[in-house]
């Protein structure tokens, strides 16, 4: 969209507005950036507490709201996958939607991977975290579709062209929720909540929350509030609202009676909860995230954002260790790990996998993982021994369990340097004894073997290519590039700590 259309559909979109009761600050603007979006800029000082939009919920749009309300109930549809027949329905009824202005500022999809040319996304994703995560969202959303929206087209319930409910339509209403939907409450479910989805994010520097109204109190029934989605593979996982803080995010609703008797409408509400100056952006924030969960969610990355992390399955360590020694070894070691009670992160396919936060530090447990891999035959055997009286639980999801459990591995397996396991309690000392010259080798082999993934292009080449590339003409390229580049950065540090470890062992030997 060119920046005179779009600021045509803002003039026609703040209409409508007025027309449904949607209320925003006048120290607020809507424009259109170059870049073909929409964004809110401050024309007046804006300050924390200040309650610059009010949306009433009859003016969102979902599933109850929907002219497509009745054929979604008999189709027993729910989550976010009768917010994308909602919102597929009232596109298709265009200048009939009551929502027409609305949908027309908004793009029909967000630049999200799952909308991107299935080869373009495979070649571009390799090797990154959303290397797999897109193909299953593609395979997991056509299974729906065909479950779900095939029968729904079938029966002509909706009155629409087949069209209109296409697979392709489905992916893209689908990356308009993951992107701009909200928690509205269990009466609505998740909705579209015009002027709402029109703040751009930030990390760690929002100026405004999305929030209930003052008058609103009952959050009561709100917990339990996946029940009828369970035909949709995401959940209401999707929502923006999952951003920051859940509890000023999710609107309450005081009953879950229909709509009309017993039901409040009470207005949501956007305030700010930081200070801007005239002419800046006010921004919004969904969430804390690295940049491989803003670009699956949001279709954009931010450079040098300190959430990023990098994961390492545990499937590659598996592959490395039976290969440096052999798969029995490999097998019994993992195992063994395993009956010490320690695991990794459970992935959605249930394997194991390990962080690498972003400044290159290792997930506490793969450390263990490899102390237990590089333990010399006699130690194995001695901790083979303890396993049973060592046995922690299989949720020690705190850090210092893990710590105090892996004090005992310690003792057991080095008893000769006794004097220090003893004195070994705390994190770092626990690190001193992890922070070894075989485990920091280790460490660098996995690193490579993750760096492998990408294919044969290094970090300076991707880097290159990255300051070549256009954020707008490019911008599915652009923002896959700074995945891979601040992932590899970050198997950098973590392979800049590891050698360090072994020269700092070296030096003492010397
Ligand atoms: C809730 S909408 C925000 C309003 C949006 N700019 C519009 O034109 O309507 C979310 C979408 O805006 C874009 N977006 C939001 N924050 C961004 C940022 N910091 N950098 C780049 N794109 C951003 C992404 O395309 C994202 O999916």
């Amino acid at each position: 969209m060119d920046v005179a259309t779009a600021r045509r559909r803002v003039l026609a979109f703040q209409r409508w507005m007025r027309k449904h009761g949607v209320v925003c600050s006048d120290a607020l603007c809507l424009d259109a950036s170059e870049a073909g979006g929409v964004y809110v800029r401050a024309v007046a000082a804006l300050r924390d507490g200040d309650v610059v939009a009010t949306i009433p919920r009859r003016a969102c749009l979902t599933p109850r709201t929907s002219g497509a309300a009745a054929a979604i109930e008999a189709a027993q549809l729910g989550g976010t996958l009768a917010l994308a027949v909602a919102v597929m329905y009232e596109r298709a009824r265009g200048a009939a939607s009551p929502w027409k202005d609305y949908l027309r500022l908004i793009p029909d999809r967000e630049p999200v991977p799952l909308v991107w040319p299935e080869d373009e996304a495979e070649r571009l994703l390799a090797g990154t975290e959303l290397d797999k995560t897109v193909k299953q969202d593609r395979e997991f959303l056509c299974e729906d579709w065909k479950e779900c929206i095939e029968p729904l087209i079938s029966s002509g319930e909706l009155g629409v062209e087949p069209d209109d409910l296409s697979l392709e339509k489905y992916f893209a209403a689908k990356s308009l929720l993951s992107s701009r939907s909200f928690r509205i409450d269990r009466y609505h479910g998740s909705g579209m909540v015009p002027l709402a989805d029109l703040f751009n994010h930030k990390t760690d520097g929002e100026h405004v929350h999305f929030t209930k109204s003052e008058e609103s109190d009952s959050d009561e029934d709100d917990d339990d509030d996946q029940s009828n989605a369970d035909s949709d593979q995401e959940e209401d996982d999707d929502d923006q609202s999952n951003a920051s803080a859940d509890e000023q995010l999710t609107v309450e609703n005081s009953t879950s009676k229909p709509s009309g008797e017993g039901h409040k409408d009470e207005d949501l509400e956007m305030i700010i909860v930081r200070d801007a100056n005239p002419g800046e952006e006010v921004y919004n924030t969904y969430g804390t995230m690295g940049n491989a969960a803003l670009l699956h969610r949001y279709g954009f990355t931010e450079p040098d954002n300190p959430y990023d992390i990098v994961n390492i399955d545990l499937t590659l360590v598996t592959k490395w260790c039976s290969s440096k020694y052999s798969r029995r070894y490999a097998k019994e070691r993992v195992s063994l790990w395993s009956k010490l009670g320690y695991s990794g992160c459970a992935g959605e396919d249930a394997a194991d996998y390990f962080e690498i936060s972003y400044d290159g530090e290792p997930q506490l447990e793969l450390l263990i993982l490899l102390y237990i891999i590089s333990l010399k035959p006699d130690a194995y055997d001695k901790l083979v021994s303890a396993a049973h009286d060592l046995m922690g639980d299989d949720d020690e999801d705190d850090e210092q369990d893990t710590v105090d459990s892996f004090v005992k591995v310690v003792r057991v397996t080095r008893p000769a340097k006794d004097s220090e396991s003893n004195g070994v309690e705390k994190l770092p000392d626990v690190k001193k004894v992890l922070h070894s010259e075989s485990i920091g080798s280790a460490l660098s082999a996995l690193a490579d073997i993750r760096e492998s993934l990408y294919g044969s292009n290094t970090l300076e080449d991707d880097e290159e290519q990255l300051q070549a590339c256009s954020p707008v003409s490019e911008r599915n390229r652009y923002h896959s590039l700074v995945l891979r580049v601040s992932e590899r950065k970050i198997l950098g540090r973590l392979r800049k700590h590891a050698s360090g470890w072994s020269k700092s062992k070296k030096r003492k030997h010397v």
